[in-house]
């Protein structure tokens, strides 16, 4: 143990391509232990934060520090386990070989029975060359190479995209026994469910910049408004007139033939709905979902039209 609390920090983090800012102002910290997700749609700039904190590419601006160093040293490779992306693994050497070759560049390689066990890969696959292996098998020698080290920090880069739903109950489940034993894990996703069912915190990442940052049940509580909808049970004119002068209600709209009102506290609006005597009938209540957050933050704003 280094004694360092935070195994990552960003400070004002940028990366210009080509004039093009992939990646704007981002500033975090990743406590140990912790398993963060960033998600965001397609081209948020989540794989490119991923690069930078392995030291693959460098920031335009700002500061990065992973384990208190600059990323891409050589202690802190020894100490981090990535699977990203691009799967090339290395052709005409038998997966046993590979494995072999990883483990040796570390100090403190991961045993290959454990190693096995926490990937998945099957003891018949280690005598296979690489290059006959499925899509999925090659996805476990991925994971195997990312654990070889037995790495204090996993980055995984959208890991489980072309997984069936077993492959991916598995790999998740095999993670969260990595997080159990105290490993430090960050993961993209553009899975809404994937993020909010794995991840005890959520970075959430819109065109570069990080729009959001907390547990999902945070994130739901920040943006998700909740809302009222009902039929009018008199006029629906004076109904609606009378419903804008109420301070609970924040919006209002028509909806599958129902007037909807989003508000911050769906007990107040009642209230004020039934003690101002408004005909209404048919109340129903809608709690919101991290989906609707989800939309709402990311929204492009040629998008951004409200209903
Ligand atoms: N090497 C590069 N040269 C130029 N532009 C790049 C490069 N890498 C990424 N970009 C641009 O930076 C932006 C962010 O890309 P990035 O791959 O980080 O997004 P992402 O959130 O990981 O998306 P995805 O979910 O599609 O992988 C995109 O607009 C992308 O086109």
């Amino acid at each position: 143990m280094d004694g360092i609390e935070n195994v990552i920090e960003m400070d004002g983090v940028s990366k210009i391509f080509h004039g093009k800012k992939a990646v704007d102002g981002i500033s975090f910290k990743i406590g140990r232990g912790s398993v963060t997700a960033i998600l965001g749609p397609n081209g948020a700039g989540k794989t490119t934060v991923l690069s930078m904190l392995l030291g693959l590419k460098e920031q335009t601006e700002g500061s990065i520090k992973v384990f208190g160093l600059p990323p891409g040293s050589r202690l802190v490779r020894e100490k981090t386990g990535a699977m990203l992306q691009e799967v090339s693994v290395m052709d005409r050497l038998k997966v046993r070989e590979i494995i072999a070759l990883i483990r040796s560049y570390y100090p403190q390689p991961m045993a290959m029975e454990v190693l096995l066990q926490a990937t998945g890969l099957a003891k018949a696959d280690l005598q296979r060359y690489a290059e006959k292996l499925s899509g999925g098998q090659r996805r476990s020698l991925n994971f195997a190479l990312a654990l070889a080290g037995n790495p204090e920090l996993l980055f995984f880069d959208e890991p489980t995209v072309g997984m069936d739903i077993t492959a991916r109950r598995h790999f998740w489940d095999r993670v969260r026994g990595l997080a159990a034993e105290g490993k430090t894990i960050l993961f993209t996703t553009h899975y809404l469910q994937e993020a909010e069912d794995i991840a005890d915190r959520i970075l959430l990442f819109s065109r570069g910049a990080l729009v959001a940052d907390g547990s999902p049940d945070e994130i739901k509580g920040r943006i998700v408004r909740q809302s009222l909808s009902f039929l009018a049970a008199g006029d629906p004119e004076e109904l609606r007139g009378r419903l804008r002068q109420l301070a609970a209600v924040e919006e209002m709209y028509d909806k599958d033939g129902r007037i909807v009102v989003t508000t911050e506290n769906t007990d107040e609006a009642l209230r004020a709905i039934f003690t101002g005597g408004l005909e209404v009938k048919d109340v129903r209540i809608d709690q919101g979902r991290l989906d609707e957050a989800f939309e709402q933050l990311t929204i492009q704003p040629e998008e951004g039209v409200k209903p």
